[in-house]
């Protein structure tokens, strides 16, 4: 292979809710298409997170009880974390992982779990209530439609310099209340969406993937994705 991404898949033993490491292999798929590798680093419980060495990095979603253990953790990679975020490192943070790049999450049971606050996004938690099922949503940029499962206790909501990954079209999003899902922030995406959303969305999986390759290899070519089109899920019937 003549490229390599090195990926952090943090806390991938502990936050890895639906297979979300199934974006890292998705991504990897259609790396192939352009003589393109991933190798992936587990970055769990005392491990250091050096931002310059990792061209993408994985945060999946949790349990509210893992997602208190992570906390803890979380906060001596805060500095490393921002600055990789900062520093336009490609980011996908899903459910649990999103939640804990903002400032907080309050937990089910109230309890309030520290995020980082890379982001500026807080989460509260409803009573007795799920957001479970199917979503559909709309890129405002693109105008591509995003296809995923959700399940969250956690309410999002958005602050200063993000913007939503889509518009809901169907089910929930952030908070079943302004129409928003995960967010956009410099090379950062966060969503609700399990499937896991790489892997059911082609048109997204290739856009972060090109973002990490042409950031970490600026001179190369690497239009050969655009033309690509192999939809990971094409023989897959998802019923309403
Ligand atoms: N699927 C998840 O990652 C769940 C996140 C969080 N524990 C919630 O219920 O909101």
């Amino acid at each position: 292979m003549t490229y390599t991404l090195n990926a952090a898949h943090l806390y991938g033993d502990l936050m890895n809710t639906y297979g979300d490491i199934g974006n890292i292999l998705a991504m990897g798929y259609y790396a192939k298409a352009v003589d393109a590798t991933i190798m992936t680093d587990l970055i769990s419980l005392d491990d250091p997170f050096e931002p310059d060495k990792y061209d993408f990095v994985l945060f999946g979603g949790g349990q509210d009880y893992e997602q208190t253990i992570v906390s803890k953790d979380l906060q001596t990679k805060k500095a490393p974390l921002t600055a990789y975020i900062e520093n336009g490192g490609p980011f996908l943070a899903i459910c649990g992982g999103f939640q804990m790049l903002g400032h907080y999450y309050i937990g089910a049971k109230g309890e309030k779990i520290p995020g980082i606050g890379a982001l500026d996004h807080y989460t509260l938690s409803q009573d007795n209530n799920r957001f479970i099922g199917n979503i559909t949503i709309k890129n405002a940029e693109t105008g591509q439609t995003y296809y995923g499962f959700e399940n969250h206790n956690g309410t999002t909501f958005l602050g200063e310099g993000e913007r939503p990954l889509g518009n809901v079209i169907q089910g929930h999003g952030n908070n079943g209340k302004d129409q928003t899902e995960g967010v956009i922030y410099k090379n950062t995406f966060g969503s609700y969406f399990h499937g896991p959303i790489l892997a059911r969305n082609e048109a997204l999986a290739k856009r972060i993937l090109k973002l990490a390759l042409q950031r970490k290899y600026p001179d190369a070519d690497f239009s050969a994705l655009d033309e690509l089109h192999e939809d990971l899920t094409k023989n897959v019937v998802i019923k309403p």
